[in-house]
């Protein structure tokens, strides 16, 4: 069973985060292992929630079973900072993945973090048009085959934060932005850069997002994560205690 919206999709439930993030790390390694028609392309999320899998991915058996050399590593969305800030998305992913599977430094692909937030969009929205090869997503072809995405409690999900102009970008894949609250200038991915993903996951663990998981499936609106939609593939990884009652 598959979903396209956050609404209708599919919601694995798992005891702990530890057994989530194992069956997220199987689940992914599945895929690109099956992807052998060119480059398997994945965005990846920042915070607190996928650190452990990042961690395990770098961790035997994965780091010796993924196909490194096919994979290409994006940024879904980083806060305007230096790379060795300890707050960087891609910092953290540097420390806990890239520095630790054989990559190849060419398939890691940060976002820019020199000049103005708005300069490292347009940069950023650039290289990923080379990488899908048109300025405009083309119908079943996906920008990512994986998206990882994380779930703020306020309902946020990547840097796209309630109640802000990103949300109304229709055309830019790229946009800096600034949170109302959480601190740092960001940029993020944006709703048509996303939406153009595969496979698309959220990923949420712990009782502080319960409620905002249960908005978000019942498409509250003011939850910027209700919009999200995917290509083929739209499912929510859960720990037990991240899952509202309704869906128990
Ligand atoms: O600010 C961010 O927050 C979300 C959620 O993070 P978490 O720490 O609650 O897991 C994250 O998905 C996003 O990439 C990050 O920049």
């Amino acid at each position: 069973m598959s979903g396209h919206d956050t609404a209708s999709a599919p919601v694995e439930i798992f005891k702990n985060a530890s057994e989530a993030t194992h069956h997220l790390a199987d689940w992914l390694l599945k895929l690109a292992l099956e992807k052998t028609d060119g480059p398997f392309s994945l965005a990846l999320s920042g915070g607190s929630t996928p650190q452990p899998l990042y961690s395990l991915m770098a961790s035997e058996p994965y780091v010796s079973r993924f196909p490194w050399a096919r994979m290409q590593f994006f940024i879904g969305d980083d806060r305007f900072l230096p790379h060795d800030h300890q707050d960087s998305n891609y910092g953290m992913l540097q420390r806990l993945l890239f520095s630790r599977a054989p990559i190849p430094a060419d398939n890691i692909h940060p976002i820019p973090a020199t000049g103005t937030a708005e300069e490292a969009a347009k940069s950023y929205e650039a290289l990923l048009k080379r990488f899908y090869g048109a300025d405009q997503f083309e119908k079943d072809r996906p920008l990512f085959d994986f998206n990882l995405l994380g779930l703020g409690d306020d309902g946020h999900t990547a840097s796209l934060f309630p109640g802000q102009p990103v949300l109304n970008e229709k055309t830019a894949w790229v946009s800096s932005c600034v949170p109302p609250v959480a601190p740092y200038t960001r940029v993020t991915l944006t709703y048509p850069a996303i939406h153009a993903s595969r496979h698309l996951v959220l990923f949420v663990e712990g009782a502080g997002k319960k409620e905002a998981v249960k908005k978000v499936m019942s498409k509250d609106p003011s939850c910027p994560a209700s919009a999200i939609t995917g290509m083929d593939d739209v499912r929510w990884i859960l720990d037990e205690p991240a899952t509202p009652d309704c869906v128990k």
